[in-house]
């Protein structure tokens, strides 16, 4: 068969792939159906009109003066290409539309074309991919039991928030939550049970946490800890009362719970305006500190050391 211009051109506007070409300059000398298709129905990366006009690594660095990291890694890569510092280079990148999210891989390699030198481009859909690894990440972070972030979560949005209330320099709260005499409840009614109180425990403080930047969690066993950003220990400890009227009154039977019929929780709340990164380990070290007296000084009780002056622990 005849390969003729045509045929070559039919064989490029058959394929899924967006792909542009360019010379040397950053000017693009071609681009296929796909790449115009899309272009033209996503207003949100680089337009699909005019492309004869249009200068590959210009879009990329007005995109990335206008903020866009991956667009300052786009122009750096394929410059690197074009200069021969490497041979090719890959780029994931996302190019969400207001509807959906989407995710392409970029590759850019040398096309050698009789005397002349060009680059080819060619962005290929990732999206099916990165959204099953959201998903698996998102997994990650949740507990089996209870439905609820783990302690793995827990860690992360503990950074999270300590560094934007060190920005803010406001303050924020957390409490360690563990079940009384959880051992005995299991001993007594089976861990199936237990099970079910650890889920309607759950779901009880899942009801204090209430804004982005609240998280409840599964800590451990039978212990939750909660994290309120931005939030003075007073209305910390109003939720928790809340909580544990509402753990009261679901009336979940521990017969043989040396200080209480049905299940109570001992809390160590502790809040800080943080100024370092260290203050992190030390919220989490106060509140298992304050659990303990609250252990100590009879159970179904919160224990709390106060917020104090930016970096201090007063108790
Ligand atoms: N059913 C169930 N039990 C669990 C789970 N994880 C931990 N536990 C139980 O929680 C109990 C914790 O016991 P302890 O650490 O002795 O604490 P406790 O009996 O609550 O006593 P205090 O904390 O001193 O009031 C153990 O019996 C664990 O087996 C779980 O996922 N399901």
């Amino acid at each position: 068969m005849e390969h003729t211009p045509g045929f070559l051109h039919a064989i490029l506007d058959s394929i899924n792939e967006n792909i542009v070409v360019i010379d040397p300059a950053g000017d693009i000398q071609y681009v296929n159906r796909s790449w115009s298709a899309f272009g033209n129905s996503n207003n949100a990366c680089m337009s699909g009109d005019d492309w004869q006009t249009l200068n590959y690594l210009a879009e990329c660095d007005k995109a990335s003066a206008m903020g866009d990291e991956f667009g300052a890694n786009a122009a750096e890569g394929i410059r690197s290409v074009l200069n021969g510092g490497q041979p090719e280079f890959y780029l994931e990148y996302p190019c969400h539309s207001p509807d959906e999210k989407r995710w392409f891989m970029m590759r850019v390699a040398p096309l050698q074309l009789n005397e002349a030198g060009y680059f080819v481009i060619v962005h290929h859909n990732i999206t099916e991919r990165k959204l099953a690894e959201e998903k698996v990440s998102a997994l990650a972070r949740i507990d089996g039991l209870t439905g609820i972030p783990n302690r793995r979560a827990f860690d992360e949005f503990l950074h999270e928030e300590c560094r934007r209330c060190m920005r803010l320099r406001k303050p924020i709260s957390l409490a360690i939550v563990d079940l009384d005499h959880f051992k005995l409840l299991n001993d007594t009614y089976g861990h199936q049970v237990g099970d079910e109180c650890l889920r309607q425990t759950a779901a009880l403080l899942q009801e204090t946490v209430n804004r982005p930047s609240d998280l409840c969690a599964r800590y451990g066993g039978e212990e939750f800890a909660l994290i309120w950003g931005d939030t003075a220990q007073e209305q910390a400890r109003q939720l928790l009362n809340q909580f544990l009227r509402n753990l009261s009154d679901s009336r979940i039977l521990n017969i043989h719970s040396p200080t209480e019929k049905y299940l109570t929780a001992s809390i160590g709340l502790t809040s800080i305006v943080p100024t370092t990164d260290s203050d992190m380990d030390q919220l989490v070290a106060q509140a298992d500190d304050m659990l303990y007296l609250a252990k100590a000084n009879g159970r179904n009780r919160i224990e709390s050391q106060g917020e104090g002056h930016p970096g201090q622990m007063t108790p």
